[in-house]
């Protein structure tokens, strides 16, 4: 619906700027879109690519190669940089440095004279390398500032001018790219409206609209916030670089759905993958050591005019903390953490925390006399306390009951919340397994050939859909072959036979917080694991699905037995899911089959010790069910969660390769409670499959093209919103 919207917004600016162009699809690459343009190649750690990135899309006949241009910032393989190599290539150039909180801080290298304030006034990240100058607000990445060394070590100079990662000449298309982008974010800004400019009883509707009538016009005026008006949405600037220019907005609607409850919607230029906005910076001084850092424009404007601390909001929410803001948040000693009400926000406190350096943070724990800043504001209650009332992030290994004591409470208040997210497909796995949470290690199989892969890719897809940030490691099947079952499943259809409307699905799926690991068949486990460890850290991933375990048992160890290898494995993934807060979905093929029984939790591993390590075991069994004739079930073996476990059946449809419920009848849920087992009637509706209808002809078949040509062949699709 914001892609419409956002096409529609689009559209309207043409009609209000008077500038027609044709809107055209582009790749948002991976740029740091700031002015310092330079060979950037986002220090994409060793084997991780995200979907457009793997360059792996369906196209009219096959799948489009993944054309490497010059300016690919997916290099790969990359390995991930560390803070000793850092270290050691600063000595070997003689560059002074010092340990701060998430970076090491070195003179800038682009002022002669560096400020006095600070003369270690730039920032490199100790994990990506990324490095960000305060004096003069250059940035870029770990390569950037070896060549940047380089051509001052040859030129024999102490300093150098940023202007040499300008010099970085794009391509004539990322150029126009570029100017279309500009124009379409000057265009939305230039005609937006500051509040200051509006009619009073304009300026109640939107404020009584959004429920920020506590927020006056002067804190919107001095965060820059306006209205667009042809869509009703606030518009949140991002303003940045030496030049303090207009790199990108936010626009924001609000819809009000059942009682007075208000829904946001977001739509961001460049696209979410490119924004990479700390909104409320640039009100903040170089001399400020303290910031609240929030997970919303809205919250931080609350904040700033309840407390008058400097405040800023992560650009995607509590979904990740990308680590190219860290260097922007060197500079703070003090680091308070307010990031939402909920149960998620809480979690992603302590995650990022970490990031951040626990020593210098603290976190506003959510509750019933703690909602998010601005329900805190419109409750009239006192900021300012709840801000000092706030939990150092760091405590000791051993925790008393009294610092769990809050959590505890918490985990009863919020259970639902606590319980996890929630399968949109598969409501049965909900009644069973209650939700997917973060720290697990879920152990699935099923016979050879029998879906799990399958199976496992939709109900990945659906999680994260809903914002959960995934990471997959295919090293059965090829990534190429993933995605296109995952777009399949995505668009609920084969898209092979509606080509027309493979860009609107292809778009869509673009935007999915979904990452792929490019390792392909046997792979050394420290190797994978040192890979999710730089995903969780730079994409703040939450779900890492391994397909299989087999492909990590190596050829080297068949001498030792390998179910002791495997037992080993299994026992590595289950640390760094605990470690790392993340969820791992381990594929392992069962031990051994026999085609007339079904397979149990003792197929599976090699060990007690195995089985006791995994949270959740999920077992895709292919047999009969007695009350439906449907082929497959899903059976929950084990669930450390709650207990319940039970099966219940699937049916595979083809033409999208989902598995759903059957999708007529009563099927009968078993869910085992605790010894007994009660049988439950459950009423099953077969899950509407919202599907995007796109208008414009038929493409024709064979033809391999791209969608420029085809948004220009069919021009009825250049503003085309699809209407779902
Ligand atoms: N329930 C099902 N009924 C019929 N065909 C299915 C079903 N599930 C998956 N398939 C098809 O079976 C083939 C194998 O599926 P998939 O690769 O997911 O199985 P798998 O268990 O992962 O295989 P392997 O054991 O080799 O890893 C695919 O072409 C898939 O479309």
């Amino acid at each position: 619906m914001w892609r419409s919207l956002l096409l529609e917004s689009t559209a309207c600016l043409r009609q209000v700027a008077g500038t027609t162009f044709p809107y055209q699809r582009h790749f948002s690459s991976f740029y740091l879109r700031s002015p310092v343009q330079s060979f950037h190649r986002l220090a994409n750690s060793s084997y991780i690519l995200n979907a457009q990135g793997a360059g792996f899309f369906l196209t009219h006949n096959g799948l489009r190669t993944y054309k490497k241009d010059t300016n690919s910032n997916v290099e790969f393989p990359l390995t991930p940089i560390t803070v000793t190599e850092i270290k050691q290539y600063l000595r070997s150039k003689d560059i002074p440095f010092h340990d701060g909180y998430s970076c090491l801080h070195i003179p800038s290298i682009f002022t002669e004279s560096p400020s006095q304030s600070n003369s270690f006034s730039m920032f490199i990240d100790k994990t990506t390398g990324q490095f960000l100058c305060k004096d003069t607000l250059a940035e870029g990445s770990w390569e950037d500032l070896q060549d940047c060394l380089e051509v001052m070590q040859k030129e024999g100079k102490g300093f150098i001018s940023p202007n040499i990662l300008m010099r970085y000449a794009e391509s004539v298309e990322e150029q126009e790219d570029r100017k279309r982008e500009f124009n379409e974010v000057q265009g939305i800004w230039s005609s937006s409206v500051l509040f200051a400019d509006l009619p009073d009883d304009e300026v109640q509707l939107i404020k009584t609209m959004f429920q920020i009538t506590k927020i006056s016009n002067a804190t919107l005026k001095r965060f820059g916030v306006k209205l667009f008006k042809p869509t009703k949405s606030l518009v949140f600037p991002w303003v940045g670089g030496p030049d303090s220019s207009l790199k990108g907005i936010k626009l924001l609607s609000a819809q009000r759905t059942d009682g007075d409850k208000v829904t946001y919607n977001e739509a961001t230029f460049p696209k979410f993958s490119s924004y990479y906005c700390l909104f409320g910076l640039t009100l903040i001084s170089r001399m400020d050591s303290e910031v609240v850092l929030t997970g919303h424009e809205l919250d931080c404007l609350a904040v700033s005019q309840a407390t008058g601390l400097p405040s800023v909001a992560l650009p995607r929410g509590v979904s990740c903390l990308p680590p190219i803001l860290l260097p922007y948040l060197e500079q703070f000693k003090r680091v308070t953490l307010w990031l939402g009400g909920d149960i998620r926000s809480w979690e992603a406190s302590k995650i990022f925390s970490r990031k951040l350096a626990m020593k210098r943070c603290s976190l506003v724990r959510p509750g019933e006399y703690q909602p998010q800043p601005l329900e805190a504001l419109v409750q009239n209650k006192n900021l300012s306390r709840i801000i000092k009332g706030s939990i150092p992030a760091s405590h000791k290994s051993i925790v008393s009951f009294k610092q769990l004591r809050e959590d505890v409470y918490g985990e009863l208040l919020n259970t639902d919340q606590v319980a996890g997210v929630k399968w949109t497909r598969f409501p049965e796995l909900n009644r069973i397994l209650k939700g997917h949470r973060k720290g697990e290690l879920t152990v699935f199989t099923g016979p050879t050939g029998s879906g799990k892969t399958t199976f496992i890719s939709e109900l990945a897809l659906d999680l994260c859909m809903q914002g959960v940030n995934t990471l997959w490691g295919s090293f059965e099947i090829n990534n190429v072959r993933l995605a296109k079952i995952m777009l399949t499943q995505f668009a609920m259809e084969r898209l092979e036979d509606n080509l027309e409307k493979y860009d609107f699905w292809a778009d869509k799926f673009e935007q999915l917080p979904l990452y792929f690991m490019t390792f392909h068949g046997q792979q050394n486990i420290k190797t994978v694991l040192d890979t999710m460890e730089h995903a969780v850290y730079l994409y703040d991933i939450n779900h890492i699905i391994i397909d299989n375990l087999q492909f990590m048992m190596g050829q080297e160890n068949l001498s030792i037995d390998k179910f002791a290898v495997q037992d080993h494995i299994i026992g590595v993934f289950r640390k760094f899911a605990t470690n790392s807060s993340c969820h791992v979905t381990l594929i392992i093929h069962p031990r051994k089959e026999e085609d007339d029984r079904e397979l149990q939790t003792a197929s599976i591993f090699g060990s007690a010790k195995a089985s006791q390590e995994a949270d959740n075991v999920l077992i895709l069994q292919e047999k009969k069910l007695v009350t439906c004739p449907g082929r497959r079930s899903l059976q929950v073996t084990k669930n450390r969660f709650d207990g319940d476990v039970g099966i219940f059946p699937l049916d595979f449809i083809k033409a999208s390769l989902t598995f759903s419920t059957p999708s007529k009848g009563k099927h009968k849920l078993r869910k085992v409670a605790g010894k007994s087992e009660n049988e439950e009637e459950v009423q099953l509706n077969t899950a509407a499959s919202s599907k995007g209808e796109a208008k414009g002809g038929k493409a024709e078949k064979g033809t391999k093209t791209t969608k420029t040509q085809r948004t220009q062949k069919n021009p009825a699709n250049k503003n085309e919103t699809i209407q779902k």
